[in-house]
């Protein structure tokens, strides 16, 4: 069996996989704040007094646009952050290489799915359920496996 030091290197394919989609996952996280910026200078939907453009304006919480994107944000919250921890547990189990850079690479995917159809181009359901049910799969999948290893 092959030791953390060698699981966790970037000559092992399964963590260099793991490694890239984290990479890319938080980038696409990182912008969501920017994404919400964009809406709130938009739509001037601002939350905070100081943040007043003009004194004309009012803070304001309610922007559908504004809240869309929010909402997108805390889902990758919700579902992201757990991949981040489970997803590097999986690692340590030594999978199949094929079956773990596919299982990234359906998470990486599907949660770049779920912003876009949820939040850039707002496509009707079941578009953002299949993305949201592909990473949940494939996150409680890898999950499933950790506990095995661990209990076994
Ligand atoms: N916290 C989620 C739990 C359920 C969930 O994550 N559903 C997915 C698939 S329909 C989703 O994209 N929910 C939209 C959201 O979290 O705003 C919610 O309130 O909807």
């Amino acid at each position: 069996m092959a030791s953390p030091v060698e699981l966790l290197s970037l000559s092992n394919p399964v963590f260099k996989s793991f490694t890239f989609w984290v990479g890319v996952l938080v980038i696409k996280m990182l912008l969501m704040s920017l994404l919400t910026a964009i809406q709130r200078f938009k739509t001037k939907t601002f939350a905070n007094p100081e943040d007043l453009m003009s004194p004309k304006l009012k803070v304001k919480f309610d922007d559908p646009n504004v809240e869309r994107v929010r909402r997108a944000h805390r889902n990758d919250l919700e579902n992201i952050l757990p991949f981040f921890a489970i997803g590097l547990l999986y690692v340590l189990t030594d999978p199949a290489a094929f079956l773990a850079i596919n299982l990234f690479r359906a998470v990486g995917i599907a949660r770049i799915v779920h912003t876009l159809v949820y939040a850039v181009v707002v496509v009707p359901q079941p578009s953002r359920a299949l993305a949201f049910f592909v990473a949940l799969g494939a996150t409680v999948y890898m999950a499933l496996q950790v506990i095995a290893s661990a209990a076994f």
